[in-house]
């Protein structure tokens, strides 16, 4: 992980009270520079899934300190803690635990990406560190994502505590994204090197996260309720931060502790599909046989009890609602956006001009044909929960600025050596989009960024355009097809402007996906 470490620059708060349209919220949403906006929601939305607040939402403990609650359970605490965790927002999640829970914890395992602790030093960001004397033992390792010697060493000392654990125990569990890779536990006698060359296989060829994390639980002695069954009989809590589309727990981190049907024959069509089966090797072959003919079936997870704390959702929902204290019209359209990152971002440059003609009828703008083409688009992305209806309505009737929202994951095909992410790359296609249709009279603004700080292999966390992008290239020599041809978004925005529109907040601490948000404000 690279040690991006700036701090996104502190944008002037404006005072964060509601405001009723018409006076004074005008005037507000006006004041600041959009992209002071943009930063600030952006800021806003991760704030609101950092690890320190979600623990706090998700756990509570009574006056005497004897119950945890988690949701409308309780557990009896009496020096029988034990916690573990893989992902790349563990390590905060873990000091949150530690700072609620540390009187009450025997002993903790985690598994974080390599270099994390120190960039959190470095980036002074305490919260995310784990006390000096701290009974949790950390592990880092899968570095780029991979699961490697130092992930497995870490798999095997939670499975041991894990083990070692007696009724009376509870377990936390701290699940993130990444978990996958940093919780590698391959069924013997597959290796470590053919579970890894398995899943670079898998995700090059474009399998989705839900294909292959199918694959790790069946080859995974953690994975897919093999760590909730280790556990057994001792209680297990999970706290997940999700990291896909839907919050699937069963995908997340491939679901250690949710129980999983281990089915052989979806593993083979998956294999089938990728041009994987036939070249399988052996070691891959006996485990699908063995599972298929396995006698004690599914594990069961009646001791456990999963929880989401922080999702993508919620990340949009906190900026929404400052949005409108800014004193926009706010709407959430998805988050859930996926798909191909250039069909995406012909919807957010197709909804930017619909929805400006909708804001202001009188301006030249969509025609029904392209009204028609951004409804045929959305249905070819298909967005699960995509609320495009309701917010056009909302545009509509707002009769001042607007500010839509969207989550999720678009996909980016590599075909180039550049350098570059999917926000970045998203940005400077929907830039490139935008410049198509100028809409007078309305100040437009996308902005896309990776919840985590870290877009790609890059230390930015994406980028922000507006309409003005190609003529701003243009005069500055940037040839905007060039640099998305050979995916080079971040090479792209570090010359355009002296990289003005790159946003960079450093490693943030969480991981839900990506944010986008779409400004229309009529000047
Ligand atoms: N040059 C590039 N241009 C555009 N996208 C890129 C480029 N290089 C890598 N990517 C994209 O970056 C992503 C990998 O980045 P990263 O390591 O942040 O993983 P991630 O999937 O974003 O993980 P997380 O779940 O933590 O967000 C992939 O989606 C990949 O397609
Ligand atoms: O770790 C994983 O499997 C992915 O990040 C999805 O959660």
């Amino acid at each position: 992980m690279a040690a991006a470490l700036q701090l996104l620059p502190r944008v002037a708060r404006a005072p964060l009270r509601p405001l009723l349209w018409g006076g004074p919220v005008v005037r507000l949403a006006s004041d600041m520079a959009l992209a002071e906006q943009a930063q600030q929601l952006f800021e806003s939305a991760v704030g609101a899934v950092l690890p320190g607040p979600m623990l706090h939402r998700a756990l509570s403990l009574d006056p005497g300190g004897r119950q945890l609650k988690v949701r409308d359970r309780s557990f009896q605490l009496q020096q029988n803690l034990y916690l573990v965790g893989f992902g790349k927002a563990v390590l905060g999640m873990a000091a949150a635990a530690e700072d609620l829970l540390g009187q009450h914890l025997v002993q903790g395992v985690i598994s974080v990406p390599k270099g994390i602790r120190a960039a959190m030093e470095h980036a002074g960001k305490r919260e995310m560190l784990l006390k000096p004397h701290s009974r949790v033992q950390v592990f880092e390792g899968a570095e780029n994502n991979l699961p490697d010697r130092d992930a497995l060493r870490a798999a095997l000392a939670i499975q041991q505590l894990a083990e070692g654990l007696m009724a009376d125990d509870l377990l936390l569990v701290l699940i993130s994204g990444g978990g996958s890779a940093l919780l590698p536990a391959p069924i013997p006698p597959v290796t470590l090197e053919e579970k890894q060359t398995l899943t670079k296989l898998l995700a090059a060829r474009g399998a989705t996260i839900q294909e292959l994390n199918t694959i790790r639980k069946a080859l995974s002695q953690l994975k897919g309720g093999g760590l909730a069954q280790a556990a057994y009989p001792a209680q297990v809590v999970s706290l997940i931060l999700s990291d896909v589309v839907g919050d699937p727990v069963e995908v997340i981190a491939s679901g250690p502790t949710v129980a999983s049907a281990h089915n052989v024959q979806d593993c083979l069509h998956i294999l089938n599909r990728y041009g994987l089966r036939a070249a399988l090797p052996r070691s891959v072959k006996t485990v699908l046989a063995r599972a298929d003919s396995d006698p004690h079936g599914p594990y069961s997870c009646g001791h456990v009890l999963n929880v989401i704390i922080g999702s993508n959702a919620l990340a949009l929902a906190e900026a929404q609602q400052q949005a409108e204290v800014l004193g926009y019209r706010a709407v959430v359209l998805s988050a859930a956006m996926q798909g191909d990152v250039k069909n995406v971002a012909q919807f957010y440059g197709l909804l930017a001009q619909v929805a400006g003609t909708r804001l202001i009828p009188s301006i030249a703008g969509a025609s029904a044909e392209e009204d028609a083409k951004l409804h045929e688009l959305a249905a070819e992305l298909q967005i699960p929960d995509l609320q495009l209806e309701q917010a056009l309505e909302a545009v509509a009737g707002a009769r001042g600025p607007v500010c839509l929202l969207a989550g999720g994951e678009p996909t980016v095909l590599l075909r180039g050596s550049g350098k570059g992410g999917r926000n970045q790359e998203l940005a400077l296609r929907v830039g490139a989009e935008l410049g198509r249709w100028p809409l007078g009279h309305i100040d437009v603004l996308f902005l896309s960024g990776g919840s985590d700080g870290q877009d790609g292999p890059t230390e930015a966390a994406g980028a922000w355009v507006m309409p003005e992008l190609a003529s701003q290239a243009a005069a500055e020599g940037l040839d905007m097809a060039t640099f998305l041809a050979h995916n080079d978004s971040y090479t792209f925005f570090c010359h355009l402007q002296g990289g003005t529109h790159l946003l960079h907040t450093g490693l943030t601490g969480t991981n839900v996906m990506d944010i986008h948000l779409l400004f229309l404000r009529p000047r």
